[in-house]
């Protein structure tokens, strides 16, 4: 593979966007505005998060992409198509796999994932649809009327139907949401399985857990704006904190005096210390703390690190939103 190919270059911030959003705005019927002047570029080949609250915008946003709800103002292009005066071209790159399960109860899965293709003016490939079928292990069911099916069964036939014209973009609209533990894993490797295809995969999610597992990058977005978009591991390195909780052999009432240059806070009534420290500095400062803890004969039973997770992260972005 040499450094110019497209599948080595996947994901990485020199990869052609895929995707590229710019100043897009979208006020409703009702005159209230869900999108505020969006600019975001999402990679080739990448996995990319797309984390907010109820209502943050995000299924506007990806409606938008996908053709199905109109922009008011802005550029989009998919696949360097301009999803408003090339529709037809943009959205054949895109496949989308949205909240709500909806598809004929009634038809077989492999008829209703051939249709599909159909729809998009794609010829027949029945090798192709055989191999998503096995992919989602759906093949067994293929003869199987979609109403009889378990509900995680359902969700893999949209997904199918959404992969059957073979995009380049995928969307998936809380993909695991309501779905137990097994399939979510699953579901998670079959996403990890399309992007070594070659597929750029973008999601919403409110498991923070699926985005931590999953994507390459991470995007914020709170009240119709993109707050952040950044590398999930830098994200986690420049806002995640190291803590020390530090166990006592006796209560403190408060803080002695001389230890409050240090990032400390009193938790669990007292009884454990909370030391606050930044896990990429060259020094954490731990053993000086220890020492000095030990002086003030503050004796310490046990202690254990905790880094904080993407949620701590989360959380703390959207509540600083004003
Ligand atoms: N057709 C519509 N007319 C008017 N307002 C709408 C319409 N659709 C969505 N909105 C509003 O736009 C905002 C963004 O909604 P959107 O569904 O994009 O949010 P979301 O981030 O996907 O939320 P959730 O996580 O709950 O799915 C919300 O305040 C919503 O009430």
């Amino acid at each position: 593979m040499t450094l110019s190919d497209p599948a080595e270059r996947a994901g990485r911030a020199d990869a052609p966007p895929v995707i590229s959003i710019r100043n897009l705005t979208k006020t409703y019927a009702s005159g209230y505005q869900a999108l505020h002047a969006i600019d975001l570029d999402i990679r080739a080949g990448e996995i990319f998060a797309l984390l907010g609250p109820n209502g943050a915008g995000k299924t506007t946003l990806i409606s938008i992409i996908c053709g199905i709800v109109n922009l008011s103002g802005g550029v989009v292009l998919a696949d360097g198509h301009d999803v408003v005066t090339d529709y037809r071209a943009a959205r054949s790159q895109i496949g989308l796999v949205p909240q709500e399960l909806s598809t004929d109860a009634f038809e077989t899965v492999l008829a209703t994932v051939t249709f599909s293709r159909g729809l998009f003016g794609k010829p027949a490939d029945p090798v192709y649809i055989e191999k998503t079928l096995r992919e989602l292990s759906l093949w067994d069911k293929r003869h199987s009327k979609i109403i009889t099916l378990s509900g995680g069964m359902k969700r893999r036939v949209m997904i199918a139907k959404a992969l059957s014209h073979e995009p380049r973009i995928l969307f998936l609209d809380e993909p695991t949401a309501g779905v137990d533990v097994e399939l979510r894993r699953d579901m998670w490797q079959m996403v990890r399985g399309l992007r070594a295809d070659g597929v750029t995969i973008i999601l919403t999610t409110h498991y923070i857990e699926e985005a931590e597992e999953m994507a390459d990058r991470i995007g914020v977005i709170s009240q119709g704006r993109i707050i952040l978009v950044e590398d999930k591991a830098v994200l986690m390195n420049k806002l995640g904190k190291s803590e020390l909780l530090l166990h006592l052999q006796q209560r403190l009432e408060t803080l002695p005096d001389s230890l409050s240059g240090w990032q400390l806070a009193l938790a669990d009534d007292g009884s454990e210390l909370v030391y606050t420290y930044d896990a990429q500095a060259e020094s954490t400062g731990i053993t000086a703390l220890l020492r000095q803890l030990d002086a003030l004969g503050i004796e310490v039973a046990n202690l254990r690190t905790r880094q904080s997770s993407l949620e701590d992260i989360f959380v703390s972005l959207v509540h600083a939103e004003p």
